[in-house]
């Protein structure tokens, strides 16, 4: 599902993350470690938003370096700590997404409904408490029929219930498309109850396989 080739990833002259050769086959990974190790960091590189040395493949032959626009397409990505503009309502940005996505006409909806957001979903999001804005950041990562979706911190701030409500999206996403996901956190995962098949490490600097 996605390939690591020669991966360097550097901070001005300081090395943050290096994976010479790794594939991770299609699933539902954790990617663990503790702050700083440089988690967000790869879901970034990976998500196409940073700069990096090497290259990383999805499905052995599309190149986030070689064909950028049609690896975007395919792989989604929902922020830590999303920052939107804040004068857009969350239905602008879902309606943004959506067409840069290749979306099916009301897609959105069911994600809208099941996480209820239907009373804000209109508002700007200057407006959204920091639950709110998460929840509108994982709307918005599975939009379009995206082969990958990365989830940084998908626990933080938001309530049990949605963190239920999260659980069966993935796992709807996982058994109807094959959606692969990666989620990151830096806290224990015994009480996230989500749908979990492998999980890596991020430490010294690099990325191993847990089970
Ligand atoms: N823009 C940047 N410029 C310089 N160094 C950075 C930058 N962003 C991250 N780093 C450094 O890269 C390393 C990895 O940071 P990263 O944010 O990827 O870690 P993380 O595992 O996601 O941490 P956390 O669990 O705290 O969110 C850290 O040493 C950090 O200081």
């Amino acid at each position: 599902m996605l390939q690591f080739i020669k991966f360097k990833k550097l901070y001005g002259g300081f090395p943050a993350m290096k994976v010479d050769d790794l594939a991770i086959g299609k699933g539902i990974y954790w990617i663990k470690g503790v702050n700083g190790s440089g988690k967000s960091t790869l879901l970034k590189s990976i998500a196409g938003i940073l700069s990096f040395e090497g290259d990383i493949l999805l499905d052995n032959n599309i190149s986030i370096k070689k064909q950028p626009v049609a690896y975007r397409k395919l792989v989604n990505f929902a922020e830590a700590e999303p920052v939107f503009p804040e004068f857009l309502t969350g239905k602008e940005l879902i309606a943004l997404f959506a067409q840069a996505k290749d979306a099916p006409a009301g897609q959105e909806q069911h994600y809208i409904e099941t996480m209820q957001m239907q009373s804000y979903v209109g508002q700007p999001v200057g407006t959204y408490s920091s639950g709110m804005l998460k929840k509108l950041s994982l709307v918005l990562a599975f939009m379009g029929n995206p082969k990958l979706i990365l989830l940084d911190e998908p626990l933080i701030t938001i309530d049990t219930a949605s963190l239920k409500i999260l659980n069966t999206w993935i796992a709807e996403r996982y058994n109807t498309e094959g959606t692969s996901f990666l989620l990151s956190s830096h806290q224990t995962l015994e009480h996230a109850e989500l749908p979990v098949a492998h999980e890596l490490l991020v430490e010294d600097q690099t990325l191993k396989f847990i089970s």
